[in-house]
Order: C-alpha cells, then structure tokens, then sequence
C-alpha cells in the first residue's frame, strides 16, 4: 500500500468487495466529494467472522479486484491491512493500525453502508470504534437507516445516487450465466471470467 504522506482526512472503505461493484465506487466518490476526503482507502476484509466461511471467495481474489476496481482513481487506494492479519477481522485493528501510520493529527472517515451501519452495536470493541473515526452510513436502495441508537455527532449518513446493486445479486447472475457488464467494472468482469469465480464449486478456497 501505498499513501500519501500527509493527508488531512483519510476516507476507510471496509467491505467485503465479492466482488466490488459500481453502488461500492459510487459511495467512495460520493462520500469523498461530501467531506473533502484527500483519499479513500478500500480495505478488503480478510476473515468476514459473522458470514459464513464456506460462501466467501478467498481473500486474494476479493483483494485483486479491488485494485483492478480503483486503479484508474488517483483518489482511492488498497490496502492489504485485513488480508494480511491472522484471525478474524475487526474494524477496531484496522482503525488502530491505520491511527498508527497515520498519526493523531488526520482524521479518519470509516465508510460503510446503512445495513452494516445498522448492525454496529454488534461489532467488536464498539464504545473505541466511535474514538478512533467518524462513521458515514450510506442510505443504499432498500436500506435506510437513521441515526437513532447511534452516538451523537459520531455518524453521519449519506444519501447515495441509488445504484440498486449488491454483491449478492452480481454472484448469483454469474451463477445463472446473467451478464454482469455495467454492473461493476469491465476489469471485474474479465477477471470472473478469467478465473471462473461464482461458478458452482469455484465460489471458496
Ligand atoms: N449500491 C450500494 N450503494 C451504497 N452502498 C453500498 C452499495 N452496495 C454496497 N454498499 C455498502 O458497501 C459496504 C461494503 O459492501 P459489501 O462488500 O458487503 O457489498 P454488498 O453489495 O452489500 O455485498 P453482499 O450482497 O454480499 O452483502 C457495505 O457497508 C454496503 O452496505
Ligand atoms: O469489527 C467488527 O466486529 C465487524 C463486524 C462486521 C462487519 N465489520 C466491517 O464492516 C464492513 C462491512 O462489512 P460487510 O460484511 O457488510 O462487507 C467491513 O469493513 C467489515 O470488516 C466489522
């Protein structure tokens, strides 16, 4: 990974990204213009612990796709961070390790959509979570969330053009033989049909 050496307000995309898709690269961009991020850094979880292991492709593949995803961005970077770390994978190592590099003076954004905004009251440390980042929801189609239950002045939501995509949906084409062009980048689609991902018995490793 490389990062820019100082920027002031630091963007953190987590997702699972199987695969990446555009309602995934719209969000970043949106979110980036909102706040006047200097960066977006997508970091693909590396062991997902409340999905099931059977049904997440391998973290490298998930990985490769975001960087072919972003390439083109100057603003948007990876990072291997979760990929990389043994274990399940927590928002608050990520959060503490990016503090580190980055330094107290930066401010961090963590990014994240409505329904995984929704279930944060589950997530690992959560009461540090709020201490080390400003939390940005977006409201994606078929998922609106308000900011009730949620500290105040930590969270804001973000309405993003409604791009009614999921990953889910883009799998489950591949899988009927549905075209996905359009849908996610045209160097995501190549590399599906390149390594066979989503096909039965190609989906984890
Ligand atoms: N179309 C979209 N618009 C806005 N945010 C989105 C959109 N799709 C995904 N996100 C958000 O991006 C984050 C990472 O998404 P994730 O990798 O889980 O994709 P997903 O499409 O929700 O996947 P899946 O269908 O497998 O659950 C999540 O917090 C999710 O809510
Ligand atoms: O830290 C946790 O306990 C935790 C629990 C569930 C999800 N997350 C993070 O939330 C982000 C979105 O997750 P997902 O499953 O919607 O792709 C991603 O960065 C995950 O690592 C984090």
């Amino acid at each position: 990974m490389r990062l820019k050496a100082h920027p002031r307000r630091v963007g953190i995309m987590g997702g699972t990204f199987d695969p990446i898709h555009h309602g995934h690269l719209v969000a970043a961009s949106e979110v980036a213009h909102f706040f006047r991020l200097d960066e977006v850094v997508f970091v693909p979880t590396g062991r997902p612990y409340q999905k099931d292991p059977a049904e997440v492709t391998p973290a490298e593949d998930r990985y490769l796709m975001t960087v072919i995803a972003t390439a083109e961005n100057p603003q948007f970077r990876v990072s291997r961070m979760e990929v990389d770390r043994e274990g399940a994978t927590y928002t608050i190592d990520t959060l503490r390790e990016m503090r580190r590099f980055y330094g107290p003076e930066v401010e961090l954004f963590f990014i994240t959509g409505a329904d995984a905004l929704g279930a944060i009251l589950s997530w690992h440390n959560v009461d540090e979570l709020f201490d080390l980042a400003h939390f940005v929801g977006c409201n994606r189609p078929g998922h609106q969330l308000t900011d009730s239950g949620l500290p105040d002045g930590k969270v804001s939501l973000v309405e993003i053009p409604a791009l009614a995509i999921s990953s889910t949906e883009c799998r489950e084409r591949v899988r009927k033989g549905e075209p996905i062009w359009y849908l996610v980048p045209d160097g995501i689609v190549r590399y599906i049909n390149k390594t066979g991902l989503y096909l039965d018995g190609r989906s984890a490793g």
